[in-house]
C-alpha cells in the first residue's frame, strides 16, 4: 500500500472522571470491547486508507497497540501509538506531532464518540478535500438554553438557532493546523477552536446522533442498548483446530484426560476440541479468534487446560451480549477410538458452556495426515443468541 495521505488522530489519554471506571474511559468494555476498539473499527472501514495515530495513556500505551494492530490487520504498519497529556489539547498536540509527512488532511477524533458512524468521516475528509477548510460535525441544539448565574437563576434565554452542538472527528488541511497549533494558547476544548484562532475559516457538516461522547454512565448504557438494537439476536461461529501427535505428552481431549493414549503437540495441552469450540464461539460473538484473545505470551494460558480456554471465552461472549444457544463438534482421527468416552465429553462441555454440546467422530478412511495417524482435526461450530 502507498503512503496514505490521509491521517487519523485518536485521542484516548482522557481518564474518564465522569464515568467513574477504574481503568482509563477508552479501556472501559462496551459488548465486550473496549471503546477504543469500537472507534476503531469504524475508522477501518473508511474507503480512503488512513495512518491511525492513537493517544493512549502511559498506563494503557501497550493495550492500545494491541487493540489497533487487532484491528488495523494487514493495515497495522500505518499505526502508530503515542502517549497523551494532561489535558486533550496536550494529547492532541502528541499525536498530531506524530503524523508522517506524506499526509495532507487530518481528522481528529475522541475515542469516547465510539459510535461515531463511518460515513460522518467520510463527509468531514471529503468537504476538507473539496474547500481546504477546517470541518467539524454538528447537530442542531434541540433543548432551550438559558444563561444562568452560579446560583442557579436564570437570567435570560439565548437565541438556539444560532448554536450546535460539536462533535469528532474535526478535519483540517495538515500543514495548516499545524501552523494553528504552534502558537494556539491552552485552554481549547476542541481543535476547530484553535484552528480558527489562527484566523481559518472553519465550516460544519451534519453530525450524527451516534457520535455522542460517552461522558456518563448513562451514556454507555444508551451505547450498550444502541449496540442490542443493532446486533442480530442469532449468530453462527465455526472453528477449527488441528494438532499432532506427540508421544511423550499426555492426551487432554475434549476437557478429560485420556491414560495410555498419545498426547498432542502444542501450546497449552493442545486439546483439538477445547480449541475449535473456543474459535467457534469467539467467530460467532465477532471477537477474533484463540490466538488474538489468548496470546502465547499471555502467562494464563501457558499450559492451561482447555476449560481454562472455554471458560475465558464463553465470559468474553456473554460480556459481548451473547448466550450460548448449542455448540456441535466434529472430530477426525484414527485414535484415540471415540465412542466410548463421547457422552463424557459432551456432559463435561455442556456443563462447562451451560449449553448442550454434541460431539460427533469419524476417522478419515486411511487417507491424510489423519488417515496417517499423524495428528487429529476438530471442527466445531457454534450459535449463539443475543440477550442485551
Ligand atoms: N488528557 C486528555 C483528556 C482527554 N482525552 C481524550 O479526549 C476525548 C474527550 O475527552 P473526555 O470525554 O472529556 O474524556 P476525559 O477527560 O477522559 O473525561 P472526564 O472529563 O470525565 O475525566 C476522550 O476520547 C479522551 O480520551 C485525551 O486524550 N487526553
Ligand atoms: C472535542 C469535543 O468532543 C467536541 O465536542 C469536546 O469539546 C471535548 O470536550 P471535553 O471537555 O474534553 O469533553
Amino acid at each position: 500500500m502507498s503512503a496514505p495521505t490521509l491521517a487519523v488522530v485518536v485521542v484516548a489519554a482522557g481518564s474518564g472522571t465522569r464515568l467513574g471506571h477504574a481503568e482509563p474511559k477508552a479501556f472501559v468494555p462496551l459488548a465486550g470491547r473496549s471503546l477504543l476498539e469500537h472507534a476503531l473499527e469504524r475508522i477501518f472501514t473508511l474507503a480512503e486508507p488512513a495512518h491511525l495515530v492513537v493517544v493512549a495513556p502511559l498506563s494503557h500505551r501497550d493495550e492500545a497497540d494491541r487493540i489497533a494492530r487487532r484491528v488495523a490487520g494487514h493495515a497495522s504498519e500505518h499505526v502508530t501509538i503515542v502517549v497523551g497529556g494532561a489535558t486533550r489539547q496536550e494529547s492532541v498536540a502528541a499525536g498530531i506531532a506524530a503524523v508522517p509527512d506524506a499526509v495532507d488532511v487530518v481528522l481528529i477524533h475522541d475515542a469516547a464518540r465510539a459510535l461515531t458512524p463511518t460515513d460522518v468521516f467520510e463527509r468531514v475528509v471529503e468537504r476538507v478535500r473539496a474547500d481546504g477548510v477546517g470541518v467539524i460535525p454538528a447537530l442542531p441544539v434541540i433543548d432551550t438554553i438559558a444563561r444562568t448565574t452560579p446560583d442557579g437563576r436564570v437570567r435570560d434565554q439565548v437565541d438556539r438557532s444560532e448554536l450546535a452542538t460539536i462533535q469528532t472527528p474535526q478535519g483540517f488541511p495538515l500543514e495548516a493546523y499545524r501552523a494553528a497549533a504552534a502558537i494556539a494558547s491552552p485552554g481549547h476544548t476542541d481543535d476547530a477552536s484553535v484552528y480558527a484562532a489562527a484566523g481559518h475559516p472553519v465550516v460544519t457538516v451534519a453530525g450524527d446522533d451516534a457520535a455522542f461522547k460517552v461522558t456518563t454512565p448513562w451514556d454507555l448504557r444508551r451505547a450498550e442498548l444502541l449496540l442490542a438494537r443493532a446486533r442480530p439476536a442469532i449468530r453462527t461461529g465455526i472453528g477449527v483446530d488441528v494438532h499432532a501427535y506427540d508421544d511423550s505428552q499426555p492426551l487432554w481431549l475434549g476437557g478429560l484426560y485420556w491414560p495410555d493414549e498419545a498426547g498432542l503437540a502444542g501450546h497449552s495441552d493442545g486439546d483439538a476440541i477445547a480449541h475449535a469450540v473456543c474459535d467457534a464461539l469467539l467467530s460467532a460473538a465477532g471477537l477474533g479468534d484463540i490466538g488474538s484473545r489468548f496470546g502465547v505470551d499471555d502467562p494464563r494460558f501457558a499450559d492451561a487446560r482447555g476449560a481454562v480456554f472455554l471458560t475465558a471465552a464463553l465470559e468474553l461472549v456473554r460480556d459481548a451480549g451473547f448466550d450460548v444457544v448449542n455448540v456441535a463438534v466434529q472430530v477426525i482421527a484414527a485414535r484415540p477410538r471415540f465412542a466410548a468416552r463421547r457422552h463424557e465429553v459432551e456432559a463435561l462441555l455442556s456443563r462447562l458452556l451451560g449449553a448442550p454440546v454434541s460431539v460427533a467422530a469419524t476417522t478419515s478412511d486411511g487417507l491424510g495426515f489423519t488417515g496417517r495417524r499423524e495428528g487429529l482435526t476438530a471442527v466445531a461450530t457454534a450459535l449463539l443468541h443475543g440477550v442485551s
